[in-house]
């Protein structure tokens, strides 16, 4: 049986980091955790391009001209989907769910979803950097572990 691992991934790659600034006191804390994560995983801050948009829904658009672009290897989509008054709250985290996982899908390269939506601000708070950890330091394990696989399979073709 052969396995592909994660491993660390070997030629210099550049990853984006698609930022939305609406609900910024938590999505600055993502971004915070995302790009810590990348630098201990040695990738300089040479190789990372951070990109800002103004909130959630932005981030497919951009996130696909970055993918068609050929600057970035990976991306990483950051927001944070705070439930208000009214049902707005599940049209922006269906769209922005379901843009950017066509773009990872059908784009140039993989995108990692670390979009919060939560019911509180509380709740986006202790996924920031909190008690429920760091969705941006998990989505900076996740594009290098999936950088590393793709790298694996393109040397076996
Ligand atoms: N309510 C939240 C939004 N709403 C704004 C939209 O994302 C979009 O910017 C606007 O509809 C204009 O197109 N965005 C978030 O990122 N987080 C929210 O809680
Ligand atoms: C997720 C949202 O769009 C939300 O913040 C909007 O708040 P409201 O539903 O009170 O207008």
């Amino acid at each position: 049986m052969q396995e592909i691992t994660t491993k660390q991934i070997k030629n210099a790659k550049k990853i984006g980091i698609v930022v939305a600034d609406f609900n910024s006191v938590v999505t600055n804390a993502l971004l915070k955790g995302a790009v810590q994560k990348l630098q201990e995983s040695s990738i300089t801050s040479d190789q990372i391009l951070v990109v800002h948009v103004p909130g959630a829904l932005e981030l497919s658009r951009i996130v696909k001209k970055l993918s068609d672009s050929g600057l970035v290897d990976g991306i990483i989509a950051l927001g944070a989907v705070i439930k208000g008054e009214t049902n707005h709250y599940d049209y922006v985290c269906k769209e922005t769910a379901a843009g950017l996982s066509q773009v990872s899908i059908q784009g140039r390269v993989p995108v990692m979803f670390g979009v919060l939506t939560t019911e509180s601000l509380a709740q986006a708070i202790d996924r920031a950097g909190g008690k429920s950890g760091n969705k941006g330091t998990e989505c900076a394990s996740g594009i290098i572990q999936m950088l590393s696989v793709e790298a694996q399979i393109d040397s076996l073709v």
